[in-house]
């Protein structure tokens, strides 16, 4: 009998026209989105609805509209299933202050089902995962932000979960805390297979960490593709020339013959120490070949055209003032 193939894309969280309403304000607002596994980024300004979703998500709070699954399984119905297959390391501060992140970390793995000499065992494993050796058996009090951050995520993942939800675990710390948060972030998926929803409101610093980026504003979906295709709608190309007795200043030249052949130059000499750059955006390969023919007519020599990637930031930047305003931006 012939073998069938079906090629089957795995959805970890799928929501269809979900709304949450409060009495004076409608916190997500026909919510549609499918995120797969690896780590995705949920964007969006304060109060744009991150913290309500994951509420939602993790069977916490209902949905006034609207069906979500998570790992195959519906919010409403099987919350409980979903908290044992799923991590959450809230926003806020939520640890207390006179136990040790050990004691700490036992006692949530313990109330996941684990029995006491795995709790243990996953406890030391999961803090040394990210992060912390003998500041482990001090009280969490006297912690810092960064370490505090660390033991929230810890007791996240100490049951092994399938999928965590981070809401802004970067919070509060410095670049330096925000870079090594960051890393750890990613190890969870490359090191454990675990997959990740991350929330924050700068969408900058998810663009390298995240596979999967999902913007909400207001509620509402404003975008949600990979992170590849996010920095690559456009595509600037850096263009650098030399000059010639005919044309003493040649980066003018070719700026003037490009615009008048239609190609608009975005700035000229924009970048540090490179007078003679230009830069523009590419469409398509007739870019290239417009390009290399008015240096070559000109009779100017290319010293280099590259292709400079897109940060996510410049793009919502580049595509209207409502998403700009919706999304932070790295400072
Ligand atoms: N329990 C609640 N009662 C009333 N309004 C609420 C409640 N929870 C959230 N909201 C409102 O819903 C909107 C979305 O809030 P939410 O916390 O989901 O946003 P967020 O994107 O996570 O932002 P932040 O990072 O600031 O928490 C906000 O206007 C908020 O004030």
């Amino acid at each position: 009998m012939a073998r069938v193939t079906t090629f089957v894309t795995v959805t970890v969280i799928a929501t269809e026209s979900l709304s949450k309403r409060f009495p004076r304000v409608t916190a997500l607002d026909r919510l549609s989105v499918d995120v797969g596994p690896g780590v995705t980024g949920l964007v969006g300004a304060n109060g744009a609805g991150k913290s309500t979703l994951i509420k939602i998500l993790l069977g916490l709070s209902p949905a006034t509209e609207g069906q979500a699954r998570v790992l195959g399984l519906d919010v409403a119905t099987e919350g409980a299933a979903i908290r044992e297959r799923v991590g959450y390391m809230p926003e806020h501060d939520c640890l207390p202050p006179d136990v040790s992140a050990t004691e700490f970390v036992v006692h949530m793995a313990r109330m996941s089902g684990l029995p006491p000499a795995a709790a243990r065992e996953r406890t030391a494993d999961t803090l040394r995962h990210v992060g912390l050796y003998e500041e482990r058996y001090r009280p969490i009090g006297g912690y810092s932000t960064g370490m505090k951050q660390r033991v929230k995520l810890a007791q996240a993942l100490v049951h092994d979960p399938q999928l965590v939800f981070l809401d802004e675990p970067t919070n509060g710390l410095d670049p330096v805390g925000r870079d090594d948060m960051l890393a750890l972030i990613r190890r969870i998926h490359t090191d454990f297979g675990i997959s990740v929803l991350v929330t924050s409101h700068l969408l900058g610093e998810l663009e390298r960490t995240c596979d999967h980026v999902v913007v909400i504003d207001g509620g509402k979906l404003l975008r949600s593709s990979s992170t590849t295709d996010f920095t690559q709608i456009t595509t600037t190309l850096a263009v650098e020339v030399t000059d010639s007795d005919e044309h003493p200043d040649g980066t003018r030249a070719v700026r003037e013959a490009l615009t008048a052949r239609g190609i608009a130059v975005e700035h000229g000499g924009g970048l540090p120490g490179a007078g003679h750059v230009l830069l523009l955006t590419a469409r398509g390969e007739e870019t290239y070949d417009v390009v290399r023919d008015v240096v070559t007519d000109l009779g100017l020599g290319l010293v280099r055209m590259e292709q400079r990637r897109h940060h996510i930031s410049e793009v919502f930047q580049e595509t209207g003032d409502q998403r700009k305003e919706a999304v932070g931006h790295d400072s």
